[in-house]
């Protein structure tokens, strides 16, 4: 079901800026970033080595404290927070997911998906459910090193997903599948948006991970440069070629 109209973006960057330091130098990794994620929309961010989409991820993450701007996310400013609730926010309305899944080695897929949700009534049912959605239910005993990367993706992103997050952020989450598997996996990202209706942002390099999302915003030195919309055709064609239109711009 869509939300109402007047419900606010579950994401909203205004204005964001972040340096680092790189010796005697510093790099302007965003440069006045402006970006909204409606809910349920799949935004793709797509640039050039170096270009911030990285950074950017984990500013929206709050894992990146930003020189300027603000990040609300589910309405609330991430500036906000101290550091204990900024992590505990983090835990319960933001899902994390990156190339390399970041699993816990010893534990078993079912103890990762786990992890990051309190101990709470109905949490048995719900790990089931999850993890019955993603496709992964008969390998939940198993460990990370006994599952293949696509099962393991999938584990992170269950984990992801067991608080119900406001929006799931996921920083190229197929760069370490083969494109079989890695289509899948970007078919399921796909379905969680239109489906279930979650609120999805993801960084890729790749047009044909892009071309699932609904819009791709573009970065280029740390700025917007250009975006559009998908026309919803999965054609990686139309989006690569989006993206040269936005990168001579
Ligand atoms: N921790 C850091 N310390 C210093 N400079 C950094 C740091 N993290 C990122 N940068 C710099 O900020 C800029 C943006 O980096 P970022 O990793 O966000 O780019 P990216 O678009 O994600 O690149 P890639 O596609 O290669 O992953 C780059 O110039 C990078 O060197």
């Amino acid at each position: 079901m869509a939300p109402p109209s007047d419900t606010p973006p579950p994401l909203v960057v205004a204005a964001v800026t972040k340096t680092f330091d790189q010796g005697n130098s510093q790099v302007r990794a965003l440069d006045g970033i402006d970006l909204s994620v409606r809910a349920g929309e799949f935004v793709a961010i797509m640039g050039a080595s170096g270009s911030g989409k990285s950074t950017l991820l984990h500013a929206m993450a709050g894992l990146t404290d930003v020189n300027s701007g603000s990040i609300r996310v589910d309405g609330r400013d991430l500036a906000s927070f101290n550091d204990a609730a900024l992590t505990r926010f983090r835990r319960e309305r933001i899902g994390l997911v990156f190339q390399a899944f970041n699993l816990i080695p010893v534990l078993s897929a079912e103890d990762n998906v786990r992890l990051p949700a309190a101990d709470q009534p109905g949490l048995e049912t719900k790990i089931d459910e999850v993890m019955r959605r993603l496709g992964i239910e008969a390998r939940r005993k198993h460990k990370p090193d006994a599952l293949s990367g696509g099962e393991q993706q999938r584990v992170a992103i269950a984990r992801a997903l067991i608080t119900d997050p406001a929006i799931l952020l996921a920083d190229e989450p197929t760069g370490s599948l083969d494109s079989v598997t890695g289509q899948d996996l970007c078919r399921l990202l796909h379905e969680l948006s239109k489906n279930d209706g979650r609120t999805l942002c993801v960084v890729t390099h790749e047009p044909t991970v892009a071309m699932w999302a609904d819009r791709v915003v573009v970065l280029k030195d740390g700025r917007v440069t250009a975006e559009f919309a998908t026309s919803g055709s999965h054609d990686p064609e139309a989006i690569s070629e989006g993206y040269r239109k936005a990168l001579q711009s």
